[in-house]
């Protein structure tokens, strides 16, 4: 075994091993294991679920505020070196609603950094909307984005990736293993030697449908779901319809009913969807490709990004609790994670 190992093969580990590469670590001193690779599905493995954007979905405490504008300005590279926008990676407009007033934090944040930011005028919004804003986001194909990023860091790069369930986090080193980061996701609720009982899911449901007209995305928050509509970038126009923020379910289930709301609801916050219907604008004629139900990585207190020294020659680093921003976000962590390891002064 290598020298650093991450555990975890999700946008997390991912996001970690390219910040270890940034950090000049030779590659052939890093692995991946993880029980699901790219490729895969899984109720255990949450990443291919994504929708995947860069939103306002997040908290507005200092370091979350800070993950979401590092991830922001820094996704470009990430681009670049998978090999531009036909990695399931591109750009689309946003369209985001509050029904409640952001934090003046939040808002002075987003302002600062998105690009093509635009206030929409109050008289523009949609009834029971406080506040709006339009800008540039980040769309990811995530199942494309995962393979496409696996093969750019094992491929091109020589990383090993290895496809290994373990059941305690001590089975990850081997006698050359300094650093294990783990990227467990949701599986750090029951990794021996973490069980982090603070970890919980908050399921969501989506509905994948054919939409070839809209190349954008809206999103509305509001105090319980969100709904929400993100346009999946080299995917033969696929259009993900959401959704749910369920804490604590875990069910890997899809229900009718909640596929007829987020239809209604979704086609009521942005009717376009409805305007390519043959037969006029009717749910019925929609073209459902899938649906789908995934587990975000939750934990109460925030994502944990902390170094335990095991003993003089090991060190584990956890890099998880990534919720609903683990590929707008998740960028900035690795880059905390890869830094606590390499004990450099760690400004996120
Ligand atoms: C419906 C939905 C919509 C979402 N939309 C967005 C969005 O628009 N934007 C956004 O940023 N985020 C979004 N998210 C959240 C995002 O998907 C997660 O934050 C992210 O996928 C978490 O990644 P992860 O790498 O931590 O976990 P995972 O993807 O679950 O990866 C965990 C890895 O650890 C491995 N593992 C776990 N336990 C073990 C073990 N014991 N042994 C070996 N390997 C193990 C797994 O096999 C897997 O490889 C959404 C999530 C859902 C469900």
């Amino acid at each position: 075994m290598t020298k650093y190992v991450v555990i975890g093969s999700g946008i997390i580990g991912l996001y970690t091993v390219f910040n270890l590469l940034e950090q000049g670590i030779k590659s052939t001193d890093i692995s991946v294991i993880a029980e699901y690779l790219p490729g895969d599905e899984s109720i255990n493995y949450t990443s291919p679920y994504a929708g995947g954007n860069f939103s306002c979905i997040t908290g507005d405490d200092a370091e979350t505020l800070e993950f979401d504008r590092y991830t922001y300005t820094n996704l470009h590279k990430v681009q670049a070196k998978l090999g531009g926008s036909k990695c399931g990676l591109d750009r689309y407009i946003s369209t985001e609603y509050w029904d409640l007033m952001p934090s003046p934090a939040k808002k002075d944040s987003l302002k600062e950094y998105l690009e093509e930011y635009e206030d929409i005028p109050a008289n523009d919004l949609p009834k029971g909307v406080a506040y709006g804003i339009k800008f540039r986001s980040w769309n990811f194909n995530c199942p494309l984005f995962l393979q496409n990023f696996q093969a750019f860091l094992e491929n091109e790069n020589g990383v090993k990736f290895t496809r290994k369930r373990i059941s305690h986090v001590s089975d990850a080193y081997s006698s050359n293993t300094e650093t294990v980061f783990n990227c467990t996701g949701i599986g750090a609720h029951k990794l021996g030697g973490v069980s982090d009982s603070n970890v919980y899911p908050t399921r969501g449901q989506v509905v994948v449908i054919k939409a070839p007209h809209i190349k954008e995305n809206v999103m509305r928050w509001t105090d319980s779901d969100p709904t929400y509509i993100i346009k999946r970038p080299y995917s033969n126009d696929q259009l993900i319809l959401g959704g749910y923020t369920q804490k604590d379910n875990w069910t890997a289930d899809t229900f009718k009913k909640e596929t007829v709301e987020i239809l209604e609801k979704t086609t009521k916050l942005f009717p376009k969807i409805l305007e390519e219907n043959p037969n006029g604008p009717n749910i019925k004629d929609l073209e459902i490709l899938r649906v789908a139900s995934g587990l975000r990585p939750s934990r109460h207190g925030g994502p944990r990004i902390e170094k335990e020294v095991m003993n003089r020659n090991r060190v584990l680093i956890h890099n998880y609790g990534a919720s609903g921003y683990g590929y707008q976000a998740g960028f900035a962590m690795g880059h905390k994670a890869v830094r606590l390891a390499l004990s450099r002064d760690v400004k996120l």
